[in-house]
């Protein structure tokens, strides 16, 4: 039975406002992780580390404060928030996640409430707003990343054991707050924040704080969009609450891994953002162990749409700015299957349809349109469908090639097979369903 929660999350189900569909509909977006960490790109004094490049500052080899001074060296020569937004929009991206202060606690804007940040570096030049005018010009929606876990400020805890540290923390809380109205105010356009570094005791014991900041936050922007990643409860509960309900207004616990069903979603919104290499977020040099290709990332993309997420690719750039190959020719290969295929990508929702092992389904929100992302063709070149009962099947067609037609062989109740002319496939490719729900009537399938 639900117990009463102070803290807990304030709200049950899909938030339903304009904000949050346009949320909902993304489809595709790209994450931005940059920062000091990108000077290094993963190595110390010519030695290789193998953790994940934004880390490095925790590797035992590097002197914290050493790092803590590259911020005198980053001085981004090669950095275009214009390129970056381009090469977004040909991805087909329709938001972007970029990283204002990791847990390193350098901050990529000229924040009031610290020194450690781009005013005080070669540079000088306010990168959070450069990247939002970039990318609100190129019509892709702006999410602020925030690392609450901050190891450069002297208050920071990770656990509150003494007075002292309660102390500190009561500073470190109202820098925290601080910031984030700065941000709010400074960059009005942006959608929403993607909150990370929240899972120390120190932040998981402070409910009633980051409650009402949550709710500070969502009056100074209405509309705002917050993850399940930001606060606990007052038991301590992260990401659900004490009652088992969504904190914030989307799961963000898909951190490089993706839904294996349906039921693990449990009807919410969420996001899956996904790392290039197995786990290097920041710019890392050498790329070691399975880069994931183009028709992977393509297939993630259709999967979590197909269970009514977000993809979010994450892109490390270098730290004189530039995006490195590897990750455009990435995001050519998957803007152009994009071009062809958006369709089934944009505005679509879990389509109810039994999972194939030929690939996903999607549906068009609001719509009967139905879309086969057929990855696996299998031996016998037919598709099988196993439609919601008393669906019906007006139309069935190649979405690249409208022309190309099929005609479903129906193989028993709500079941067909649709085939396939034998053909080389080396690129998913997508089917259109045009469907109806059969009118009441005689009850026989057609009417
Ligand atoms: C979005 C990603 N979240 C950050 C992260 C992940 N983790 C982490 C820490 C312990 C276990 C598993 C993951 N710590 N920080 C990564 O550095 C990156 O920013």
């Amino acid at each position: 039975e639900q117990i009463t929660l102070l803290h807990g999350s304030h709200r049950v189900g899909k938030r339903s406002d304009a904000a949050m569909e346009k949320w909902r509909g993304y489809g595709l977006g790209q994450f931005i992780h940059w920062g000091l960490y990108a000077i290094p790109g993963g190595a110390w004094n010519g030695k290789q580390y193998n953790g994940a490049a934004e880390w490095i500052r925790s590797w035992n080899g590097i002197p914290k404060s050493t790092y803590d001074s590259l911020n005198y060296s980053f001085n981004p020569t090669a950095f275009d928030a214009k390129a970056w937004a381009k090469t977004a929009r040909q991805m087909g991206a329709k938001y972007v996640t970029f990283t204002t202060k990791h847990h390193d606690g350098f901050c990529l804007w000229p924040s009031k409430y610290t020194k450690y940040t781009v005013k005080n570096s070669p540079y000088k030049k306010d990168i959070v707003k450069a990247v939002v005018d970039a990318y609100d010009q190129e019509g892709i929606d702006v999410i602020l990343y925030f690392s609450v876990m901050d190891w450069n400020h002297p208050d920071w805890r990770y656990d509150l054991k003494t007075k002292e540290d309660s102390i500190a923390f009561e500073r470190f809380k109202k820098f925290t707050r601080n910031q984030l109205i700065e941000l709010l105010t400074n960059y009005p356009t942006v959608k929403g924040l993607w909150f990370d570094g929240t899972w120390d005791k120190s932040w998981v014991k402070q409910a009633a704080f980051a409650d009402e900041l949550e709710t500070e936050m969502r009056k100074l922007r209405p509309g705002l969009i917050i993850g399940s990643r930001f606060r606990a409860d007052e038991n301590g509960k992260r990401h659900f609450d004490s009652n088992g309900v969504l904190m914030g207004d989307y799961e963000q616990g898909w951190e490089r891994k993706i839904p294996a069903k349906i039921e693990d979603v449990h009807g919410n919104d969420w996001d899956c953002v996904m790392t290039v290499p197995e786990n290097q977020w920041g710019y890392n040099a050498a790329w070691n162990g399975h880069i994931k290709t183009g028709n992977e990332l393509i297939e993630m993309t259709a999967r979590c749409v197909s269970m009514g997420g977000n993809f979010v690719l994450n892109f490390g750039p270098k730290g004189d700015g530039s995006i490195r190959q590897e990750e455009i020719k990435l995001a050519t290969e998957i803007g152009d299957w994009m071009k062809i295929n958006q369709e089934a990508i944009y505005n679509c929702e879990y389509a109810g349809y039994e999972k194939q092992d030929w690939g996903y389904f999607t549906k068009k929100s609001g719509t009967d349109k139905i879309y086969m992302v057929v990855f696996n063709v299998p031996v016998s070149a037919a598709l099988r469908i196993k439609t919601p009962p008393k669906t019906i099947i007006k139309k069935a067609y190649l979405l690249a090639d409208t022309q190309e037609v099929f005609s479903p062989e129906e193989i028993s109740g709500d079941e067909y097979f649709l085939h396939l002319k034998k053909r080389e496939q080396s690129k998913p490719f997508v089917i259109v369903l045009e469907t109806a729900k059969a009118e009441k009537g005689n009850g026989t399938k057609y009417e």
